[in-house]
């Protein structure tokens, strides 16, 4: 884990933004003039949140140092690459078992897939860069401290990530509410990774096509999908069950 950090005035922001350095949300004061719109061009090309705030905000975040009106908070989690997760199962000797989050909004399920992928072994989760929530304080405290026991991997695009867990052998196994196929009809017992959807939108059409099973936990209520957490739990505890006494 990395603590949170935070990173003051215009030049040090300028340079972590340019290293690549997890960023989480960026603060300018609503006040601040010259190069600021520099600043705020860079970060929303790197994709980092930029509030424009009060100066009392600022300097409550700078600890009253001096901050040029710009404090940038940086991440509180150091993310893996995909490789990391496949050789960790490797060190383990497990068959490859990851989850992939289409875009996952809400940092309380995050957490909490975190914290039931955590207890049931999987060995890692992959996120996207874009339009998702990453490990924020939110999600480290809904983890319940398992986001520490968690790689985490963020990546650009799913689907090419997709392709290439594909070509390393693992199964994509997609979920969707209207899926012919009930999650009780696979074995698991295969290097695989499971696709958890959005709460809005649930899985993206074209993740769906590139998976090679889709399958439907079966219900019998009136409400059309269960929570993205319970889902994703629901499926964990399935793979680990079947795989159960199995090399
Ligand atoms: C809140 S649901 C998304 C609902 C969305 N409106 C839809 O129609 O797909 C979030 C995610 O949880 C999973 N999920 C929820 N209920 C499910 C079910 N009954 N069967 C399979 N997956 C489910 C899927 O991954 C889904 O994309």
């Amino acid at each position: 884990m990395e603590e949170q950090n935070v990173i003051l005035g215009r030049n040090p922001v300028i340079e972590a933004i340019k290293s690549g350095k997890e960023i989480e949300k960026i603060y300018v004061s609503k006040t601040a003039g010259g190069n600021i719109s520099k600043i705020i061009n860079l970060a929303k090309e790197a994709g980092i949140v930029v509030s424009t705030t009060d100066n009392d905000i600022l300097s409550k975040l700078a600890g009253s140092q001096n901050h040029q009106g710009v404090v940038a908070v940086g991440a509180v989690y150091k993310y893996f690459d995909v490789d990391d997760l496949l050789e960790y199962a490797e060190q383990r000797k497990e068959k490859p078992f990851l989850l992939i989050l289409d875009e996952i909004t809400d940092p309380h399920n995050l957490g909490a897939i975190i914290r039931s992928a955590e207890a049931f072994g999987v060995h890692g989760i992959i996120i996207p860069k874009r339009r998702a929530v990453g490990v924020n304080a939110t999600v480290v405290k809904t983890s319940a401290g398992a986001v520490e026991h968690m790689r985490i991997a963020k990546v650009s695009n799913i689907n090419n990530t997709i392709r290439g867990l594909k070509e390393r052998g693992l199964w994509i196994v997609g979920t969707d509410v209207n899926a012919g196929k009930s999650f009780e009809e696979l074995d698991y017992d295969f290097p695989l990774a499971i696709v958890i959807g959005s709460e809005g939108k649930g899985v993206s059409k074209l993740v769906l096509q590139n998976c090679d099973f889709v399958v439907k936990i079966p219900m019998k209520g009136k409400i059309n999908s269960l929570n993205a957490s319970v889902a994703a739990s629901i499926l964990i505890y399935q793979v680990v069950s079947k795989r159960k006494g199995k090399a």
